[in-house]
């Protein structure tokens, strides 16, 4: 696979679906337990593959087969931060993606600075609302992504911006955190972190919009959500995407 420099469009969004869908990539989550099932069916709804252990003994085997990893730090303890250390050990080693999403290091100094070891790794992505996104602003990570009402996404030379999705995906917990399950499984079909991490927003986005006709509250549009993310079509997304390309 060769590493393209385009801005992300529609028609990438639509194209890495289908690979996603034909491929079925493995991905592995090291998951908060707020929100794993949720996570892992976002995941398995647009055809990757997800697997949740976080058992210490268990989990170089399982970065070693997953074809992309994901790092959540919504519920941290040691035992939690030493398995963390060995996954990325391992996906550095094989050259594998990786995403961390930095849940609440607004909140702990101790977590913060676990974020910025981590993120001083190397991850392909870092991914946080505004107010996480606020404060990690050293990164060797090579794109950042804020989401929010517009989603924003920067690798240093290209900027970009999503403008899908609906208020009652701030309404459910975890929608940021199964979005970096969804972007793991995109990362695992194309190496531009950029065309891959937009695609995902913008079919999670065209998704939740998709979902909010069905429902009547943010209790029936989680579940109208998978429903939307599991059917939605080449069209849907030709449709509805609306990503803009930004100055850096
Ligand atoms: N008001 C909104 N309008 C449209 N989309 C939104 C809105 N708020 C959030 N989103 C979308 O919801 C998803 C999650 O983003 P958000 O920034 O809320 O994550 P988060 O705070 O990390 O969530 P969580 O921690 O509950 O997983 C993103 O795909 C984002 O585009
Ligand atoms: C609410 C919550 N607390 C820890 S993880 C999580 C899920 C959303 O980030
Ligand atoms: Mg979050």
């Amino acid at each position: 696979m060769t590493v393209s420099r385009s801005l992300p469009t529609s028609h990438h969004a639509a194209d890495l679906l289908a690979k996603v869908r034909a491929r079925r990539p493995r991905v592995h989550c090291l998951m908060n337990t707020v929100v794993q099932k949720f996570t892992a069916d976002g995941i398995t709804v647009v055809g990757g593959i997800p697997s949740m252990t976080s058992s210490r003994d268990e989990i170089a085997d399982f970065v070693a087969k997953a074809d992309a990893l994901t790092i959540n730090l919504g519920t941290l303890d040691a035992e939690r931060r030493a398995v963390i250390r060995i996954a990325v050990e391992i996906a550095n080693a094989a050259a594998k993606p990786w995403i961390v999403d930095p849940v609440h290091c607004d909140y702990s100094r101790g977590r913060l600075e676990f974020a910025r070891e981590l993120i001083a790794l190397g991850p392909t992505i870092v991914r946080g609302n505004a107010a996480e996104m606020a404060l990690i602003t050293d990164t060797r990570a090579s794109l950042r992504i804020q989401t929010g009402p517009v989603d924003l996404l920067s690798d240093g030379q290209r900027a970009v911006s999503i403008q899908n999705g609906h208020g009652w995906m701030a309404q459910v917990t975890g929608t940021g955190c199964l979005s970096g399950g969804v972007i793991a499984a995109f990362m695992a079909v194309e190496k531009d972190a950029l065309l891959a991490a937009a695609s995902a927003l913008a079919v999670t986005g065209c998704s939740a919009e998709m979902a909010a006709q069905e429902a009547k509250g943010p209790g029936s549009f989680e579940p109208a959500f998978l429903d939307a993310l599991a059917n939605i079509t080449t069209e849907n997304i030709r449709e509805r995407a609306r990503i803009s390309h930004e100055s850096c």
